[in-house]
């Protein structure tokens, strides 16, 4: 099994007597597995009792290159998205976000494949890094890699999204200006019944459910009641769910007015009224 890379992209200049690249139409390809094989197989600092015992019954995980990616949108819950939907067992992720597809592309699909955890037979490998959805190259390069590819894509009300990124921006950046001089320069959900939904896109049984939760009132926010790294209840980090810095109303009512026309074309597109104001 292969998969075609474009050249001129990633691949340095051909050398005819290598099998592994061919020609066509002009243009030099390079075939790459789909799997690690056993020379990228199964990281010794991944110990988890889990794959420590796997290990020792013979089953020898390796890498993939993910199935599933988690395109954006940024500050729209993507992280949340992503550690809960990994409580499934047959669901390993890449931990930090790899920005293959928008930064590292020159590198090729061996880094890349590199990136992602050690997975045994029939478990899905996903990443989730949020700059893909608004990178121009990404939807060629994801089809490249394997037009298979399933994408999810996690939305949220675009003022307060808006207002997130900001948060965030200001966090890492003390004396930025206020979000009312930069922007016009230029909810509650159910996380068991919408992993659920994930879970069957992703053609998984539904192991995740609302046993796996609670909803933590001080951060506002469902949080777990334990995962794989912790047995004891915790929320995503600090960095997640931040307090917004009060925003002048009239900034809010014409940001809204101007996510209107967009958020209803999204709503004819999708099918679903998101019933963002
Ligand atoms: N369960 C749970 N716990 C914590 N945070 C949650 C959760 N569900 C959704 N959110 C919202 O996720 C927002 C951050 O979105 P992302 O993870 O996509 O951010 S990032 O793009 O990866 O930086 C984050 O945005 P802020 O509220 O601005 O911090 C949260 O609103």
């Amino acid at each position: 099994m292969g998969i075609q890379a474009p050249a001129q992209d990633i691949l340095p200049p051909a050398k005819s007597s290598d099998p592994t690249q061919i020609n066509i139409f002009g243009s030099i390809v390079r075939i790459v597995p789909l799997t690690g094989g056993i020379q990228h197989a199964f990281n010794e600092s991944d110990g988890s009792p889990k794959y420590r015992f796997l290990r020792q019954q013979g089953v020898q995980p390796s890498r993939h290159l993910p199935d599933t990616l988690i395109i954006g949108v940024k500050k729209s819950g993507t992280r949340a998205l992503l550690e809960f939907i990994r409580l499934h067992p047959d669901v390993r992720a890449a931990g930090c976000e790899v920005h293959f597809f928008d930064r590292h592309y020159a590198k090729g699909l061996h880094w890349y494949r590199n990136h992602m955890p050690a997975t045994i037979e029939g478990q899905v490998t996903m990443e989730k890094t949020p700059s893909y959805f608004i990178t121009k190259e990404v939807p060629q390069r994801v089809h490249h890699m394997n037009p298979g590819t399933k994408l999810m894509v996690v939305v949220r009300d675009p003022v307060t999204r808006a207002i997130s990124d900001y948060t965030q921006a200001a966090s890492k950046k003390p004396g930025m200006k206020k979000f009312e001089e930069l922007v016009f320069l230029n909810g509650s959900y159910d996380p068991a019944y919408e992993l659920g939904r994930v879970q069957d896109f992703l053609g998984l049984k539904r192991v995740v459910t609302e046993k796996y939760f609670y909803f933590n009132s001080t951060k506002g926010f469902p949080c777990l009641l334990k995962s794989e790294a912790r047995s004891s209840p915790h929320c995503l980090g600090k960095t997640k769910g931040r307090n917004h810095p009060y925003i002048d109303p009239l900034a809010i009512d014409r940001l809204r007015d101007f996510y209107r026309p967009f958020n209803i074309k999204f709503y004819q597109m999708t099918g679903i009224h998101f019933g963002w104001l």
